[in-house]
């Protein structure tokens, strides 16, 4: 499809400034939180990604009444929840992976809740196991039929204890949107602790709920009879401030990040040192860049926060291509995150997979039949290519390829990728000097 490709001009360096906003791994959470609310919630700053509107349309299609503001305010008025058919429901399937976390707040709004198929990227199994458990333990009755999911919660949820088997994202949130207005207190035991969940846990304060962030990784909900709307400014996109600033190092460029935030980045901004990279923490954001010197190869594990995030591997893989020596980059989140490498072979980088746990620490998931570490030998001569987009953030990884190469690329499913994730990225590039085209 050749409206969905850009054509890449490669080997000019990125500079200049992007804005980065709301970060697409709260933003579409906080939509789902307002249904638990009798009040009106107001999100500023949502940035136009492709999430916001499947979101948006599931929320619709309940009651909610979304409006607009400007400069990226949403405001949710969920007065009037109601049930959806699961025809309708159904246009969603495999969209996005979000539908799954309005389990709890539908079940107490509506004693029902219908789930379509899941979608988002495929990078591994991806079951939610968990997030199902978690919610039988809360008192909720699953049905799985071949269109999808039906819960029912004849009565009111009770708070429950739960201890997650790893400290999975999702599931966290699942427990802390359903804990909020169910009966009694919750405990969730190794709790993911992300920053996205941190503004989360924000949000239903702001709403009314009660939750207790102890040590090792333990969150106590007391759960209330109800909850009112929220205002809230979300923290900006720490993904893809990252992608940027590799961006900006696998070009030899430089380019300053607005709204970039160093705490919810420390581990990235470590990493990006150790490489050779150079970044300065503004007011307003950070800039990053390449200071001249050869890169230096380095040895990374994925983990869950505060580790190096998972999601921010994939562009600095690029940039790690050109760094002199042998690179391990470990992913122990998922089992099926390198699939852009083979795109990245082509153009000329030497990387190697293997299924044993390189990098240190032994995969903590016992999943070792994949191939989840990868072996970058550098630096090497990237050439143009033809390139099909596997997944959001491999597709960011394609394009910073692209344009670190020498020649002309094409780059196919950026429309359908990479609009999950960055907001107005031919525009961005674009200021940033890039040198990239649509097909006419
Ligand atoms: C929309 C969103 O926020 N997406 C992010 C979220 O995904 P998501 O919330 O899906 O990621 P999880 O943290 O839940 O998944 C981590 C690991 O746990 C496993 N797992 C998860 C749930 C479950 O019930 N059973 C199970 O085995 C998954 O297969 C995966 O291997 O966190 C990931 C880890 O930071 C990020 O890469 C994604 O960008
Ligand atoms: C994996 C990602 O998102 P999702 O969970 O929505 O698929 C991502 O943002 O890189």
């Amino acid at each position: 499809m050749t409206e969905d490709m850009l054509v890449v001009h490669g080997g000019a360096p990125l500079r200049g400034e992007v804005q980065v906003r709301g970060a697409k791994n709260l933003i579409s959470k906080a939509m789902v939180a307002s249904v638990l609310g009798t009040g009106v919630s107001r999100l500023y700053d949502v940035p136009k990604i492709s999430d916001v509107g499947i979101i948006r349309g599931l929320l619709e299609l309940h009651g909610v009444r979304v409006s607009t503001g400007p400069e990226g305010e949403l405001v949710f008025d969920p007065s009037n929840v109601e049930r959806a058919s699961t025809d309708e429901i159904n246009v969603h399937a495999g969209s996005s992976r979000i539908p799954i976390l309005l389990c709890g707040p539908l079940l107490h709004r509506l004693g029902h809740a219908f789930i379509p198929d899941l979608g988002g990227c495929k990078i591994g199994d991806r079951p939610i196991d968990f997030h199902l458990e978690a919610l039988r333990q809360f008192g909720a009755t699953i049905d799985k039929t071949p269109d999808g999911l039906h819960l029912t919660a004849p009565e009111r949820l009770r708070g429950t204890k739960f201890e997650l088997p790893y400290p999975s994202v999702g599931a966290t949130e699942q427990v802390l949107l359903t804990a909020v207005l169910a009966e009694g207190i919750t405990e969730l035991r190794n709790a993911a602790v992300e920053p996205e969940i941190v503004d989360l846990i924000c949000i239903l304060q702001k709403m009314g709920a009660i939750i207790k962030v102890h040590t090792n990784r333990v969150i106590e909900i007391q759960g209330v009879e109800k909850l009112g709307g929220y205002n809230h400014r979300p923290i900006p996109d720490r993904i893809e401030a990252a992608s940027w600033a590799a961006a900006a190092l696998a070009t030899k460029g430089d380019v300053l990040v607005r709204g970039a935030n160093q705490v919810d980045m420390m581990t990235f901004l470590n990493t990006f040192r150790s490489v050779g990279g150079a970044f300065e923490v503004l007011d307003h954001g950070i800039r990053f860049w390449h200071p001249g010197d050869e890169l230096k190869a380095v040895a990374l594990e994925t983990d869950v926060h505060p580790g190096f995030m998972t999601d921010w591997q994939q562009p600095l893989v690029v940039a790690l291509s050109q760094a002199r020596g042998l690179s391990i980059v470990h992913e122990t989140v998922y089992e099926r995150r390198f699939g852009y490498t083979e795109a990245l072979n082509k153009m000329g980088a030497n990387i190697q997979l293997y299924r044993e746990c390189l990098g240190g620490t032994p995969c903590r998931w016992g999943r070792r039949n994949f191939l989840h570490s990868a072996v970058i030998a550098g630096p090497s001569k990237l050439y143009a290519a033809d390139l099909e987009i596997p997944d959001l953030r491999a597709g960011f990884s394609h394009v910073i390829a692209a344009l670190a190469a020498e020649g002309t690329s094409r780059v196919y499913g950026v429309d359908h990728y990479i609009v999950r994730g960055y907001e107005d990225f031919d525009g961005k590039l674009a200021a940033l000097g890039a040198r990239t085209e649509r097909p006419a």
